[in-house]
């Protein structure tokens, strides 16, 4: 039995958790994943408090070198099996740009393909509404290789928009229901400090599309552009839970983070406060 997203009582978004699972998170130092690791980083990420768990093959950061489809499958499936073995109940989403990968992954028992290039692959559209899976359809300049040398918009609000507004239309022509779709502004995705506090800074915009917004802004580079004391991805917790409060107050739904406890606690409180101002 997949999954489903069963709302919170007190009306908090979803926290999605991240599973990178890439030889510079989960290997023996070598080239080959420790899948037990993986396991059993995502095994804590629910116990955390995650609804859903974000696993990806190939790295996105800015700069990433691209990962062939077998090496990336053969990240992500024993891992998803590992997981699923023990908690059949875990939501997974896969994070990839492959269909084929996603393929494997939804048969595997994923919920959700998150795909940073908003479906745009070749056959990726067809493959995802053959799956009737949850998609994220996300915003990205460029491509993860070289999106952060120069981004540049004319109004980075209208043109994100108008760009997840045009392949949510493709979506459903597809034949991918509504309530299927989530979309998400990409957040250091092809974009400089002042193209995400744009974005930021206009989120529920983005809220009122009537789709699923999902946001992913944990442990970011421009969290340290406002705080130069954030160097590494770990300093960052603070900015990350602003940024996360922030988009569960403008109508995210799913939130994607690192660090799940600390971030499950914020909605809580968050939502405690909201609702005793009811
Ligand atoms: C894989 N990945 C990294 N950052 C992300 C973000 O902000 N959104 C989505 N949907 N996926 C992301």
């Amino acid at each position: 039995m997949k999954g489903f997203l069963t709302p919170h009582p007190d009306g908090r978004p979803f926290v999605m958790g991240v599973l990178n699972v890439t030889p510079d998170s989960f290997s023996d130092g070598g080239r080959f994943i420790d899948v037990d690791a993986a396991r059993d980083h995502g095994l804590a990420l629910l116990e955390e408090g995650a609804d859903i768990l974000d696993i990806g093959g190939e790295s996105t950061r800015p700069g990433a070198r691209p990962v062939d489809e077998i090496e990336e499958m053969d990240r992500v499936l024993p891992v998803i099996e590992a997981i699923r073995a023990m908690r059949p109940d875990a939501i997974v989403s896969i994070d990839t740009m492959k269909p084929d990968v996603a393929g494997a992954a939804i048969g595997a028992g994923a919920w959700m393909w998150n795909d940073v290039n908003a479906l745009r692959g070749e056959g990726a559209l067809d493959c995802a509404a053959d799956l009737q899976c949850a998609v994220c359809l996300m915003h990205m300049q460029g491509e993860p290789g070289s999106m952060q040398d120069a981004p540049a918009y004319e109004n980075v609000v209208t043109e994100v928009a108008q760009f997840l507004g045009r392949r949510a239309g493709a979506a459903m022509s597809a034949g991918i229901a509504k309530e299927k779709i989530w979309l998400d502004p990409g957040i250091g995705f092809g974009k400089t400090l002042a193209h995400n506090l744009a974005l930021m800074a206009a989120l529920e915009h983005f809220a009122g599309f009537g789709f699923g917004l999902l946001f992913g802004a944990s442990r970011k580079r421009f969290i340290q552009a406002i705080d130069e004391t954030a160097a590494s991805a770990q300093d960052r917790l603070g900015g990350s839970l602003a940024a996360a409060l922030h988009a569960a107050r403008a109508g995210a739904s799913i939130i994607r983070v690192h660090d799940v406890r600390e971030t499950v606690q914020a909605l809580k409180v968050q939502a405690a406060i909201a609702n005793a101002g009811r």
